[in-house]
């Protein structure tokens, strides 16, 4: 059983207009509490429809049971582009924190956004380097629907996460709004395949690794060997902590960009995603959505701080998740 905090959203994105402006504030103050001690929480009535979670975790479940070959048929043509299928073996993110443990014992596919303005923000040869054309594989039908869908819904979330957080934070509640509203979020379907076979030392599903950007709004499911959380002290004390991730709620979790962007009062946690048990380890695949929620590419991220108390210098938004990909990948596509 997950001991993370529970917010349940629904009196801000289920209620008409949003909420009254208390119910806004007081949500707001709830992430703020919750940022500061873990920086993960699993979210409630957060209007997204079952209809559109299930559509997406079907169609991926398909195409992850498809045989190699034809997955392979979905690798990007161009090494190191974050869109298509990538196969085990390529990451370990732990990598992007330093630590080096083998690759990740997982797939996924890569996606983002499906269209975009033909304006010089996404079309020049800047923007292009993150709005990047999806490559869908021929199966399953439908898919290329299914995750547009999903991302529409998830990306409305991750807006009324990201007002409700400037509420929390005392800032103006519309702060985040011109930093996000060209952003360059992608999105991973995670498939952490049964394990016939032994891991090798150090070898997990998902390393020791924070996120990258400002919220990570993820979908998952409970089968041995999911995701864990490092806790910090506070009222868990320093542990690895299991989360539940009921394909119904998401779990929500502070990347380094928030971290920064916060000056540190937020926290970006070290999470894992473990290995499943022996004896389960046969039948124990998973699939995980993770929408990595991330700024527009020429965003500043500069701390909200009083002057000389900044513990960040300034980074741009695209430039720091460049950094972090070339990290963590460990060989060619
Ligand atoms: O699969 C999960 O539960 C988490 C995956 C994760 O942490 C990531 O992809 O960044
Ligand atoms: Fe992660």
């Amino acid at each position: 059983m997950s001991e993370i905090p529970v917010i349940d959203l629904s009196p801000a994105l289920e209620a008409p207009g949003g909420g009254t402006p208390a119910d806004r504030l007081r949500l707001g103050r709830e992430i703020d509490r919750t940022c500061r001690e873990i920086g993960f929480f699993t979210v409630t009535g957060h209007g997204v429809p079952a209809a559109v979670m299930d559509a997406l975790r079907d169609t991926a479940n398909e195409f992850f049971a498809l045989p190699l070959a034809e997955k392979r048929r979905a690798i990007h043509a161009v090494p190191g582009t974050p869109r298509g299928y990538i196969a085990l073996g390529i990451e370990a993110l732990s990598h992007g924190n330093a630590l080096a443990t083998p690759p990740d014992l997982k797939e996924y596919y890569h996606l983002g956004r499906e269209s975009w303005p033909d304006e010089p923000y996404y079309t020049s040869g800047e923007g292009r380097r993150y709005f990047i054309p999806n490559l869908w594989p021929e199966r399953p039908a439908g898919f290329r629907e299914a995750a547009a869908a999903y991302y529409a819904a998830v990306e409305r979330l991750a807006l009324e996460m990201l007002r409700l957080s400037a509420l929390g934070l005392g800032i103006d509640e519309h702060f985040f709004d011109d930093k996000f509203d060209r952003h360059i979020t992608a999105m991973r379907l995670n498939h952490y395949p049964e394990q016939t076979e032994a891991p090798v030392p150090g070898q997990l599903r998902a390393g020791a690794h924070t996120d990258y950007g400002l919220f990570t709004i993820l979908n998952g499911e409970n089968v041995p060997g999911g995701l864990q959380v490092q806790t910090r002290g506070g009222r868990w004390g320093d542990t690895w902590l299991d989360v539940e991730t009921d394909p119904r709620h998401f779990v929500i979790n502070i990347g380094d960009l928030m971290m920064r962007w916060t000056n540190d009062r937020w926290v970006s946690n070290v999470h894992r995603v473990v290995n499943p048990p022996d004896g389960a380890a046969a039948r124990s695949r998973r699939l995980s959505i993770a929408f990595f929620s991330h700024p527009n590419y020429d965003a500043p991220i500069e701390c909200i701080a009083p002057a000389g108390d900044a513990k960040y210098p300034p980074v741009l938004s695209g430039e720091y998740r460049d950094l972090k990909y070339r990290q963590t990948r460990l060989a060619a596509a």
